[in-house]
């Protein structure tokens, strides 16, 4: 345990997933917000970009420079895919980095080049301590003490939780898996152009990234493959939704024969029975976002579909919180070996 206080620079503070670290790390109780930088607002007030963040309205938003960044005791890097491997390399090795973006979550070179169309940055501990990585281990292990972390996507953070129970307890095919996921606009980042938003997007919801490109799929399928001990694979369709935040994840997998609903509502309670983050819903119930809005908690409802034999899991999240900066905060809390759900909140703003 650490006994001062925690100095952290969010690198990409004037963006949607720095805005909202900032949130959470400004009532940490350990942590002191130390640097905030950006790209073209550098020299904004941060009151300007971000309104709602009070406490720091004064900040002034700072050049992105690694001098500046390796001055802190952890950096969050909530920078546009392929910035950040750059800046992370000139960090020094003791400085706790939490890299919100792609670069470092895929373990297969290969896959990486498919699906970002670069060269491979190289691959660290995965920010999802509940993620069920056997049987019965969990990722939480490689997090304790770590200093670079790979804070998950936010489509595979709801989509994995919900379905890495049954493949860990052996209970689900590893093929066939299906999942439909809508996504509030938030989560393209705040570039998503502002006509676009206003009569494209508010009063309706469209498909993209359809036909197995997206490339959540890799990180999901690995994940899920983790879980099994043998190779998942993923058809995934992503939405995107007429809402600033949230996910909700419609997750369908076969079961294999004789696998009964029992025994799969057995096997999810069990996975996260000590989980403060996951919540398994009562038989009947169903998550939705405006439950889980600003909290780090992902919810989960699951059926059996008997049937067609598969199981439905539907999990809800908020796709800035436990999404992305939530999870940053919460590897940052085991990292430096606080309790976990320091500085976290576990209600959401529903209506
Ligand atoms: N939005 C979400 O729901 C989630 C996002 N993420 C990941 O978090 C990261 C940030 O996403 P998001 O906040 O949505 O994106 P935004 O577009 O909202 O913000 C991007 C931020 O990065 C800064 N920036 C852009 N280019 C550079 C650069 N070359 N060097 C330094 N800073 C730069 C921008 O600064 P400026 O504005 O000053 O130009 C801005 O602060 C991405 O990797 C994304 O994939 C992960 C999970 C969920
Ligand atoms: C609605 C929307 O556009 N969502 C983004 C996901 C953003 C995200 O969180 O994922 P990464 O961290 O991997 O960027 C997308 O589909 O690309």
């Amino acid at each position: 345990m650490v006994c001062q206080v925690i100095r952290v620079a969010v690198a990409g503070a004037s963006g949607y997933a720095g805005g909202e670290a900032l949130r959470l790390l400004a009532g940490h109780p350990e942590v002191e917000v130390g640097a905030v930088t950006a790209a073209s607002s550098a020299g904004a007030r941060l009151g300007y970009v971000h309104p709602h963040l009070l406490p720091l309205a004064d900040r002034v938003l700072a050049e992105t420079t690694p001098e500046l960044l390796a001055e802190h005791d952890a950096v969050v890097l909530a920078l546009p895919h392929g910035a950040s491997a750059a800046l992370a390399a000139q960090l020094p090795a003791d400085v706790l980095v939490l890299d919100c973006g792609a670069d470092h979550r895929l373990a297969d070179p290969v896959a990486w080049k498919t699906f970002y169309g670069s060269e491979h940055a190289g691959t660290w501990p995965y920010g999802m301590p509940e993620l069920l990585t056997g049987a019965t281990s969990k990722q939480r292990d490689a997090l304790v003490g770590a200093r670079r972390v790979a804070v998950p996507g936010c489509y595979p953070t709801g989509i994995s939780l919900a379905l890495a129970p049954g493949f860990a307890a052996g209970l689900l095919e590893p093929a066939d898996v299906v999942v439909v996921a809508a996504s509030g606009t938030s989560g393209a980042g705040k570039g998503l152009k502002a006509n676009l938003l206003g009569s494209e997007v508010m009063g309706s919801m469209s498909p993209y990234g359809v036909g197995g490109v997206h490339r959540h799929t890799p990180e999901v399928e690995q994940n899920l493959t983790g879980a099994a001990g043998e190779p998942v694979t993923v058809s995934f369709t992503p939405t995107l939704a007429p809402m600033p935040r949230g996910i909700l994840a419609t997750c369908t997998a076969r079961v294999r024969a004789g696998v009964t609903a029992a025994q799969l509502r057995d096997a999810w309670q069990q996975a996260y029975a000590d989980e403060p983050f996951v919540v398994v819903l009562p038989e009947g119930s169903w998550p939705r976002t405006s439950d889980v809005l600003g909290s780090n908690v992902v919810e989960m409802g699951l059926a059996l579909d008997e049937r067609v034999g598969r199981v439905v899991v539907v999990a809800a999240e908020d796709n800035l919180t436990k999404g992305t900066a939530g999870a940053a905060v919460q590897c940052l809390n085991l990292a430096f070996g606080l309790p976990e759900t320091l500085g976290l909140p576990r209600t959401g703003v529903a209506p």
